[in-house]
């Protein structure tokens, strides 16, 4: 083990993959041992670039490595800017041998994973995740994607990296609206699997609201290990898998009615997991203090604890109506059985679902 990271492996046979978590990684780890071709195509956007692209180049002794910059934003996130990603490939005449690099936020993984996964039938690809969700959530286990106008994530596929290389460092420069965004799905974990996690969240909030390396490094391993073993259980969301998804049923309804970037992932999934939570309270699954506490929780950690103003129930039901978790026409939602155990279930009642949209849409 070395003294510069601490590692993590995604089981899944021969495609298991190392994560690295470290400071300072980037331009010092060499990745080259997992590219098996002479070729890398780094994939990142105008925001990204000035800020680790000479460093991430430098993680690639070696290689001829080329370069595909996007703009910057979830409104990116669509065909056009990932059909711009295959013309930067066939210009510069990447083949089958090349291994594509996300180095961004998840964004940029999504889109960069799922070009991977379609370039010349599938080539491989590293994640070097620069924002703290993309370290704790979207590097690891393999769903890529781009989103449609008429849902988020509709379009994609299952596509598991080489490797993953958090750098910890890189989250300084990050602003503080992403980090809460992070937070989000670092609470998640909390929620769906880890009391003792939950806990440790609730003393360091205000350490890794503020950045405190120790805390931000804790957090990050504590999220990846949760991740790698519900992806190493599941990796194809069959079952348990989709406990990843708590808040999410709520929370892609508010991105896309948002329209894709006004408001973040983590800041839509922050709020959906109140609402999941107080629907699991008002199936008798939680009690009161626990969504007080939750509550708590996603307010310290600079979190909207509200859909956006004018969102209505019917807005909810109609763009839930295409959650990939759904069959048969039902509503599948993941609610809190107790803080640390969530369940995927459709027997919440109508009754309590339209309570609480209206506990929390303010024009219902
Ligand atoms: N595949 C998965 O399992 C998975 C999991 C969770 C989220 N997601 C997806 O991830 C996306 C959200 O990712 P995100 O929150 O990273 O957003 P993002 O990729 O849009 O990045 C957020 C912002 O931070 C900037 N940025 C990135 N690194 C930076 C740095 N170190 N310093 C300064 N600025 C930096 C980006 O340019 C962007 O403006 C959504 O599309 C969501 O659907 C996927
Ligand atoms: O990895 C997973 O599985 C997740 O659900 C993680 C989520 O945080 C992430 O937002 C994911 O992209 C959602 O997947 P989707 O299948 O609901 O689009
Ligand atoms: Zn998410």
């Amino acid at each position: 083990m070395s003294d510069r990271y601490r590692e993590l492996s995604v089981e899944l046979g021969e495609r298991s993959y190392p994560i690295f978590i470290g400071e300072d990684l980037l331009g010092t780890q060499d990745l080259s041992p997992f590219v098996s071709g002479a070729q890398v195509m780094i994939v990142t956007n105008e925001t990204v670039a000035p800020l680790y692209l000479d460093r991430a180049k430098a993680c690639f002794p070696g290689k001829r490595v080329d370069t595909v910059t996007l703009p910057d934003g979830e409104k990116f996130k669509d065909w056009k800017t990932l059909n711009s990603i295959f013309d930067g490939l066939l210009e510069q005449r990447h083949t089958r041998k090349t291994t594509l690099v996300a180095l961004g936020g998840g964004v940029i993984g999504d889109m960069a994973g799922f070009a991977a996964a379609c370039y010349q039938r599938g080539v491989p690809f590293i994640q070097i995740p620069t924002t703290l969700l993309s370290q704790v959530d979207s590097s690891v286990g393999g769903k890529t994607g781009i989103n449609h106008p008429l849902g988020k994530n509709m379009i994609g596929a299952f596509h598991q990296p080489q490797a993953v290389l958090i750098d910890t460092a890189s989250l300084q420069t990050l602003p503080p609206r992403e980090v809460s965004a992070g937070l989000a799905e670092v609470i998640k974990y909390g929620l769906i699997r880890d009391q003792g996690f939950l806990a440790w969240l609730e003393e360091h909030m205000e350490s890794l609201v503020s950045l405190k390396p120790e805390a931000l490094a804790e957090a990050i391993f504590r999220s990846c290990a949760c991740k790698a073993e519900i992806v190493a259980l599941d990796e194809r969301e069959g079952g348990l898998r989709a406990i990843l998804n708590l808040g999410h049923t709520f929370g892609h309804a508010i991105e896309t009615y948002a329209g894709y970037g006004n408001w973040l992932h983590g800041e839509a999934v922050g709020t959906g997991m109140l609402m999941a939570a107080e629907l699991s309270a008002l199936e008798g699954m939680i009690t009161r203090d626990d969504c007080d506490r939750i509550n708590r929780l996603i307010l310290r950690a600079g979190l909207p604890d509200r859909p956006p103003v004018g969102m209505t129930a019917d807005d909810f039901m109609g763009l839930m109506a295409v959650d990939k978790k759904n069959v048969d026409g039902l509503l599948r939602l993941v609610l809190l059985r107790s803080v640390g155990d969530a369940v995927v279930t459709s027997n919440a009642s109508p009754e309590n679902l339209a309570l609480t949209f209206a506990r929390f849409c303010s024009s219902t």
